[in-house]
């Protein structure tokens, strides 16, 4: 069912300092930093040859990742996105075989334009996934 990764989400303290060590450091092609009222967070991607890096930051008053930051001062892997083809019948298969889906249950548009969704990280070995559907 699941397809490419389509990124790999950072939660870090610091946004310019993290878009600097990827550009400068790293090498790598940065994008502009982007908010996204609707998922309480700035976004800065990075594009590698293979697949996406999303740096995160919190966004607004009820962001979901400041109590991951909170936790993690100096920053984590937050989650990972896989791509699917169709996010309701991904989404029903799921609940189905005892996934908990966050939220409402019905995608939000994510930072490209495109219907996503996330599941527990208890459910997945403590990691964080969301699906996009492309
Ligand atoms: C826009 C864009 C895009 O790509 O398009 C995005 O990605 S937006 C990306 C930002 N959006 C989201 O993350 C939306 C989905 N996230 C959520 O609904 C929430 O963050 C959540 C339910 C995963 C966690 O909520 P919370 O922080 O209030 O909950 P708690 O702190 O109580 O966490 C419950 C347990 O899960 C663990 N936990 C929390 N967050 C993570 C994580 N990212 N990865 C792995 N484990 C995690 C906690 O350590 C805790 O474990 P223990 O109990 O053992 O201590
Ligand atoms: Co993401």
């Amino acid at each position: 069912m699941i397809g490419r990764l389509n990124h790999v989400a950072i939660a870090v303290p610091d946004l310019d300092a993290a878009s600097a060590q990827y550009r400068n450091t790293l090498g790598a092609k940065v994008g502009a930093p982007q908010d996204e009222p609707d998922h309480g967070v700035t976004v800065v991607f990075i594009e590698l040859p293979n697949t996406k890096i999303e740096l995160l930051y919190p966004l607004g008053e009820a962001s979901p990742i400041a109590g991951f930051l909170e936790k993690n001062p100096a920053g984590g892997i937050h989650h990972i996105c896989y791509e699917v083809d169709d996010i309701l019948a991904a989404r029903d298969r799921l609940k189905a075989e005892g996934a908990r889906v966050l939220g409402s249950g019905e995608p939000k548009i994510g930072a490209h334009g495109k219907p996503v969704l996330f599941l527990h990280p208890k459910d997945f070995n403590g990691c964080l996934v969301e699906l996009e559907q492309v």
